[in-house]
């Protein structure tokens, strides 16, 4: 089927095509009842329940195509956002607008120097070479470290661009620092570099054209953060005194408030509450220690909260 003849009437969402956030994408569209066949080497998909094509793109051009309002939603990492629109000529508004963070794909960029060697701040990087893939964030920083415009070509640090393997600059002797991605840190000490400072701290995100606004972009949001919250949370469940209800609706205050049921025996009630799954484990201790008995804790499947 030719595919570019039935985007008529759809909405285009680039998701990204390979790397690190395709994975957690192609979960969430799952959870959103997204549903679609990708031919083999085909980067269009038309989504089956949904006036929807799904278009695979790098993360690195999805903010351009939903920039030029080509694409009306986008994932990518904030980071690649920040990059295409430190490449805007001062004073444009960027046609990418941030809708939801996704939580997943954390990481820093970061200008990065030999361990061993005699730089221990970014400004001692100014005049010499640097390597990266972000060249537009990189001279936005050392602009800002030198005292001059952004974009006049009047920098004296020297920023080179590569594509991949950006720490092995360094070791080959291409650049005296490098400003790239670190999330576990395992790259950057493997190659001998320490992090001296952060460009931009990054997790992916929702994005969509400033130019698009229909119902298909609300709902697809709307799913999407719901699968997001109930990523997020669980819902927790307790009996507790009456007597000690103010006290436990403090530790377990709910998104809106918790829901409080009256239990068949006198003076005891039931608890509600959805609660951050990171912060569950400590909530269950604090309940324990204000008389809450019977504590459940509940993964949610979906949610649609505000
Ligand atoms: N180590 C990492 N941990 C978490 N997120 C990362 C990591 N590296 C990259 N990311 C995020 O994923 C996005 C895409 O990076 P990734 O390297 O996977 O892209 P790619 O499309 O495969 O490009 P390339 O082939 O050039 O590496 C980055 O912009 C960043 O937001
Ligand atoms: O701090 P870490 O957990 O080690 O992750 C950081 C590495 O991950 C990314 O590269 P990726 O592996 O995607 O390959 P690339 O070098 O080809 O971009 C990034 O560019 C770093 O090299």
């Amino acid at each position: 089927m030719d595919l570019v003849n039935h985007l008529e009437g759809r909405l285009l969402f680039a998701v990204p095509k390979k790397g690190r956030l395709q994975q957690a994408t192609l979960d969430l569209l799952a959870g959103c009842d997204v549903q679609f066949r990708r031919e083999t080497r085909l980067d269009i998909a038309l989504v089956k329940n949904l006036p929807i094509a799904l278009i695979f793109l790098p993360a690195a051009d999805i903010p351009t195509f939903v920039g030029e309002g080509r694409v009306d939603l986008g994932i990518t990492g904030r980071d690649q956002v920040a990059e295409h629109d430190a490449t805007l000529p001062a004073g444009e508004v960027s046609g990418v607008e941030e809708i939801l963070d996704l939580g997943f794909g954390g990481c820093k960029l970061q200008v990065q120097v030999p361990e061993k060697g005699d730089i221990t701040e970014a400004k001692q990087l100014v005049g010499r070479n640097v390597v990266t893939s972000f060249t537009a964030l990189t001279e936005q920083f050392f602009a800002q470290l030198e005292g001059v415009e952004a974009g006049k070509k009047n920098l004296s640090t020297k920023i080179k661009y590569v594509g991949g393997s950006v720490e092995a600059a360094c070791a080959l002797g291409v650049a005296d620092g490098i400003v790239d991605l670190v999330e576990s840190g395992e790259t950057m000490k493997a190659a001998g570099l320490k992090a001296i400072d952060t460009v931009v701290t990054s997790t992916a995100v929702l994005v969509k054209s400033r130019t698009s606004n229909n119902d298909t972009v609300n709902l697809l949001t709307s799913r999407i953060r719901g699968v997001i919250t109930a990523q997020k949370f669980v819902l927790c469940q307790y009996n507790i005194p009456r007597s000690e209800l103010a006290t436990a609706s403090k530790i377990t205050p709910g998104k809106r408030a918790p829901t409080i049921t009256a239990l068949e025996e006198e003076n005891w009630v039931a608890v509600s509450s959805m609660v951050e799954k990171k912060r569950i484990a400590t909530v269950m201790d604090e309940l324990i220690k204000v008389g809450a008995t019977d504590i459940l804790v509940l993964n949610i499947a979906n949610s649609r909260t505000d």
